[in-house]
């Protein structure tokens, strides 16, 4: 059987999805995460776009010991050094190098010629090769590329000493049929061809992704790119636990296989979809809330008689389990503990007592704690570095009539300890706490999006917000969970203005010290 090698891609083409922001240490704990789930080679970013991207790949190279890490530069050689800085002390570094070969591309963006392209493309791999063993070429947009041009780049970079060949369908283009065909065809017509592994890279506009990536494996390509949950640019990458699970349960027509854990598919995703806020439809294949659901009385008896009757993948399998050891009010620090463990979480003591007092508090609140509502606290307790003085709420109160406009009073500590408090009005509960707290932090802020949704079922179920807006024209996004709608909405807010204060705290330390 032939093995493919799986490119996680979710921290880099998964972050230009519109609207995700992700930190540093939001970037790390996805990193581990991913680790987990047993990927070869996980893409971290594109260094050379910002300071903060250039140290949170740094971190990561540095952090992750199982897995080859990699990051995104263009055909210039700033971005190849950059790149270098970043990811030179992991276990193997990998540059990821792209440029445009479509007719498109080269003549509107690049507004190079062809010849022109051809060159540059040689020169900076041949670059990269002084410093990088492995090296990964893409011809952006390689399914609008003229075939006999692609053949002959393919070659020109593979002697310049590129590893892998990356044909990735850029706009989401191609169809199984033409995409497997042009595997076949780039094997058959490239004369070094065999010196590479060759990777597939799809995106979704079409919703063919996966079909996609798959019709590429079956012709030849021995490495395929995706992220979690299919987020991306536009409409997403090929969703990586959708081409694994295709392949395990139709290993009879693919025989094909990988390192992935599929047990670690529900938390990778459930992580993925938290700090990103791309929620998951209902309905999407394998990690949608439905997908092992069976609603109609057919279906249900089905079911009950024989599982296989209606469903070919097993919740286990992808790591849904059946909740047997339930954490409340009575619950002590070894249940607790253990139960750390089981969600996948390391902590040392400082962080578990932190995870365990915030779980304690839940308890006051809610009768029985789920473990989506656990994984939540435990993410939260491991992204939010306490060492960095923040803006947080300290109380609100709010009052709200039908018949009269809401009024909100909040109180809250800014980063340098003190507390204020101001009133203020909405035309809603929400409004009324955003509009008090922007005059609170005294920073412009418009809200571009707002999004609520509950964390389990039931009445105390733990209400989750999400949103995306500007402060000062910086583009944030946070999240925030409580038992408490406003609560959690209030929470959102300070973590997105948060974000920015911290971003901005860091950069003028830097800057103090040089
Ligand atoms: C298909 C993909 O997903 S590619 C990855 C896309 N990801 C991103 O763009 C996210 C990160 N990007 C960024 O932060 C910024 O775009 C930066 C820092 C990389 C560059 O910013 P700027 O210098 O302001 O340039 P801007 O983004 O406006 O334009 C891109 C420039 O790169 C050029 N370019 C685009 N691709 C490549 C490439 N592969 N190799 C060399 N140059 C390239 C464009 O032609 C344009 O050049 P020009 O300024 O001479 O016209
Ligand atoms: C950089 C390349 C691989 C890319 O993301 C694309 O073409 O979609």
């Amino acid at each position: 059987m032939t093995h493919v090698k799986v490119f996680d891609t979710t921290l880099r083409d998964g972050e230009q999805s519109a609207g995700v922001n992700l930190n540093k240490l939001e970037k790390i704990e996805i990193a581990k995460q991913l680790e987990r789930f047993g990927v070869d080679i996980m893409e971290a970013g594109f260094p050379a776009s910002s300071e903060g991207e250039f140290e949170a790949v740094r971190e990561i190279a540095r952090t992750i010991k199982n897995v080859s890490v990699t990051g995104l530069a263009r055909a210039v050689k700033s971005d190849i050094d950059t790149a270098w800085e970043a990811l030179k002390d992991g276990v193997e570094p990998r540059l990821h190098v792209f440029l445009a070969t479509s007719p498109i591309h080269m003549t509107y963006k690049l507004k190079k010629t062809p010849e022109e392209v051809l060159q540059t493309a040689v020169e900076t791999v041949a670059y990269a090769k002084e410093k990088f063993h492995h090296i990964e070429w893409s011809a952006e947009d390689a399914t609008r590329t003229d075939k006999d041009f692609l053949v002959k780049i393919i070659e020109a970079v593979i002697d310049a000493g590129a590893t892998v060949i990356n044909i990735p369908d850029t706009v989401g283009y191609t169809t199984p049929e033409e995409y497997g065909s042009l595997f076949r065809h780039l094997r058959e017509n490239v004369p070094n061809i065999d010196k590479v592994s060759l990777s597939a890279h799809c995106h979704d506009d079409l919703g063919m992704a996966v079909a996609n990536s798959i019709a590429a494996i079956e012709n030849g390509a021995t490495q395929v790119e995706g992220t979690i949950n299919g987020i991306g640019e536009r409409a997403g990458n090929a969703s990586l636990e959708e081409i694994a699970v295709a392949m395990k349960i139709r290993q009879d027509v693919y025989p094909f296989t990988n390192s992935l854990n599929l047990k670690e598919i529900k938390r990778t995703s459930d992580m993925v979809s938290k700090l990103t806020g791309m929620m998951i439809p209902g309905n999407k294949a394998v990690v949608g809330r439905n997908a092992f659901a069976h609603e109609s009385g057919i279906h249900q008896d089905g079911v009950l008689k024989e599982a296989s009757t209606y469903e070919i993948i097993t919740p286990e399998m992808v790591g849904v389990k059946s909740n047997n050891m339930v954490l409340g009010k009575h619950s002590g620090s070894h249940a607790f503990k253990e139960k750390v463990h089981e969600l996948g979480y390391r902590f040392n003591d400082a962080k578990m007592k932190e995870a365990f007092k915030a779980f304690k508090q839940l308890t006051a609140k809610k009768k029985e704690v789920t473990d989506e509502d656990l994984f939540t606290i435990l993410m939260d307790t491991q992204v939010d570095s306490a060492a960095i003085k923040k803006y947080k709420l300290e109380a609100f109160q709010v009052q709200y009539g039908s018949a009269n406009l809401p009024t909100a009073t909040v109180a809250l500590t800014t980063p340098e300890g003190k507390r204020l408090e101001h009133a203020g009005t909405g035309q809603g509960s929400v409004e009324a706490i955003y509009n008090t707290l922007e005059s609170l932090v005294h920073e412009e802020i418009h809200l571009e999006d707002y999004q609520l949704s509950s964390i389990g079922k039931g009445r105390d179920a733990l209400a989750e917000v999400h949103v995306k807006m500007t402060v000062n024209d910086t583009e944030t996004s946070g999240r925030g969970t409580a038992q408490d709608v406003l609560e959690a909405s209030a929470n959102a807010f300070l973590n997105a203005v948060n974000r920015v204060f911290v971003t901005q705290h860091v950069q003028e330390q830097k800057q103090a010290h040089v």
